[in-house]
């Protein structure tokens, strides 16, 4: 088996006198969908925001193929392959579905392309039609995307993240406050996804997180709880006394 995209070992913080995160450890595979989930206040958000750049780990590592990127920028982990979803914070509201599409493929381009007309940006226009194609949403390619309904945002924010071709992607609840037809059908897209990336997924869910995961990690008071395939976990006696209520 290759090694693993993602790589986390003995990752802490705190704040004040609390260890948000304790030496948690953990691999994501790649073309998997590895999950994280945990009541609230496990440290779920702050392990995503420590992988993703946006805290500095007090300890341990995060490795990216094998390259350790531990405390790096958010646009230094970006250019080395992850991506992250903020639910629909990473879009333009006033640019069209094609035009946010665009701007995100813009870095498969070479540098010296930069300033040459759009029309000379042959590979992120092929990649916004693919997009397009793929997430369903060539018919509103000229929609503003602040005019887009919300569940159509988000998918149009999970298109704008994969348009950079990443290796890992980090979802946050993707389905968050979505009527029961979209949440199916973005669950369907998130499964599809394996084909082109890693998936990193934050969920509350748990009918989703059985439906969608390869691989689940567990937390709980800032500590990995428990990890493996989603049917072990959710039979795991402390998973189910720490999560669940019962045991
Ligand atoms: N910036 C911060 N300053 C102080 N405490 C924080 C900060 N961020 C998170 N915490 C605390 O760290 C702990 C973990 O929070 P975190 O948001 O990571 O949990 P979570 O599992 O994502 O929860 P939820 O499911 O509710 O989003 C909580 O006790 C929270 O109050």
């Amino acid at each position: 088996m290759s090694r693993p995209v993602l790589e986390v070992s003995d990752l802490s913080i705190a704040f004040g006198g609390l260890r948000a995160v304790d030496q948690v450890t953990f691999a994501a595979e790649r073309h998997r969908i590895t999950t994280v989930i945990g009541p609230n206040g496990a440290g779920k958000s702050t392990l995503f925001n420590m992988i993703s750049g946006a805290l500095k780990p007090l300890s341990g590592t995060v490795l990216i193929d094998g390259v350790d990127m531990t405390g790096a920028a958010p646009e230094r982990l970006k250019g080395a392959g992850l991506s992250r979803s903020f639910q629909i914070t990473n879009l333009f509201f006033e640019l069209t579905v094609a035009e946010n599409l665009r701007l995100a493929a813009q870095v498969l381009e070479p540098a010296k392309r930069a300033l040459l007309p759009i029309r000379c940006s042959t590979r992120a226009q092929a990649k916004t039609q693919a997009m397009l194609e793929r997430f369903e949403l060539t018919h509103k390619r000229d929609e503003l995307a602040g005019n887009l309904s919300h569940g159509d945002q988000r998918r149009l924010e999970i298109a704008v993240c994969l348009a950079s071709e990443p290796k890992i992607l980090l979802l946050d609840e993707p389905t968050q406050g979505m009527s029961h037809q979209d949440t199916a059908d973005t669950a369907k897209l998130v499964r599809s996804l394996t084909q082109d990336v890693s998936v990193l997924l934050i969920e509350h869910d748990i009918g989703l997180v059985m439906e969608l995961s390869d691989h689940v990690v567990v937390m709980h008071q800032g500590r990995k709880l428990a990890e493996g395939p989603p049917a072990a976990v959710r039979a795991d006696p402390q998973v189910q006394a720490a999560y669940f209520g019962h045991a």
